[in-house]
């Protein structure tokens, strides 16, 4: 493998290939971005929703959330829903990903409650046990920045009862996301995030995914979550603390080179800082259908970013696998590496 970065294309084929046949684990997957782009352009049809302003091959945060409000119209239904989980972790087990933690925000949609929503993902996740054996999928319930507080305390009492009163084996954890222009991590810390960790519950934060943040980056590893998504925009100091509390991070590159407007993969410079100063850090994808991605891509980005042998890539996956939600799930897979 050694000298793949020079590029012939038999090392980079064999790059490819290996990125395609390593074990992976993805710990930072959005329902709501993942569905099949065929789908996608079904279902908009079939509602009658136009698509024509939506630039595809450019995703910028503002589009990506432009994308989201027609996914809001399109997913409006369980069976839709289970139909998108199901496609999407077919999707994840065809790249050889071994373990899933996809996320998502409670809905209700017509008669159907959000701890309806719960039970529809908690069903064809269980399907999917059967469907595609060589992978198991979690679910973490999302905080939306975007969304009224009553909203997400409603999520909050849902995945508190799944993880904490019936131990649903399906439901790990809480993640914070949302449009980062919205609100701010401090406004959720009394009501949903400091009774949750004291529930025991993990929790994921979306941090510094935009410029100036710093005040709220502050208050984020003042809280020291189980796990941090992006970090694009953090200062010197802000790195350093990351690397002391030892908080493992998701990193999504195609992800970040869309929301951070670059032109090139090589002018993200977070993701190099982050792995030079020690940190845990997992390749994962955010929004397949948003940025054109999915896990061997990011793995095979990664590589060429980092200019990793085969070694060190094995070194920073299994690392990662300290870094998932499920403690069961945790232990199977160390041992399997
Ligand atoms: C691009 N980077 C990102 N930054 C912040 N939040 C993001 C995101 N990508 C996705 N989401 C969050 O995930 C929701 C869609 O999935 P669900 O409807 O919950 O399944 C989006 O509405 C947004 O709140």
């Amino acid at each position: 493998m050694e000298g793949a970065f020079l590029g012939t294309d038999k090392q980079l084929q064999d790059m490819y290939q290996l990125c395609f046949n390593i074990p992976k684990i993805e710990l930072h997957s959005h329902i709501g971005g993942n569905l099949r782009p065929a789908t996608f352009l079904e279902l908009a049809e079939k509602e009658g929703i136009s698509v024509d302003h939506i630039d595809f091959y450019n995703v910028t945060l503002k589009g990506a959330f432009d994308i989201f409000a027609v996914v809001g119209k399109i997913l409006n239904s369980l069976d839709v829903l289970q139909r998108v989980i199901r496609e999407i972790v077919e999707d994840y087990s065809k790249t050889n990903t071994r373990y899933l933690e996809l996320r998502s925000g409670p809905k209700a949609f017509g008669e159907n409650t959000k701890e309806d929503y719960i039970k529809a993902v908690v069903e064809v996740l269980e399907e999917c046990e059967t469907l595609f054996p060589h992978i198991t999928v979690r679910l973490l319930v999302s905080i939306n920045r975007s969304a009224p507080m009553e909203s997400n305390l409603e999520a909050y009492e849902l995945a508190k009862k799944y993880i904490v009163d019936e131990k649903c084996k399906y439901i790990v954890g809480l993640e914070f996301s949302g449009n980062p222009k919205d609100n701010s991590f401090e406004d959720y810390c009394e009501n949903i995030f400091n009774p949750a960790r004291e529930a025991g519950i993990k929790i994921s934060v979306h941090t510094a995914e935009i410029e100036d943040h710093h005040e709220e980056t502050e208050k984020i590893l003042d809280f020291k979550p189980d796990r941090l998504g992006h970090c694009c925009y953090m200062n010197e100091e802000e790195f350093k603390r990351v690397a002391e509390l030892e908080i493992p991070v998701e990193v999504c590159i195609s992800s970040n080179v869309g929301t951070m407007n670059l032109s090139t993969i090589s002018q993200i410079k977070h993701i190099p800082t982050l792995h030079s100063m020690g940190c845990t850090i997992i390749p994962c994808c955010d929004d397949t259908m948003l940025f054109n991605t999915n896990m061997i891509n990011e793995t095979f980005e990664l590589v060429n970013m980092l200019k990793l042998e085969e070694e060190e890539l094995k070194s920073i996956l299994n690392k990662g696998i300290d870094a998932i939600f499920d403690d069961e799930v945790k232990a199977l897979l160390a041992s399997e590496t």
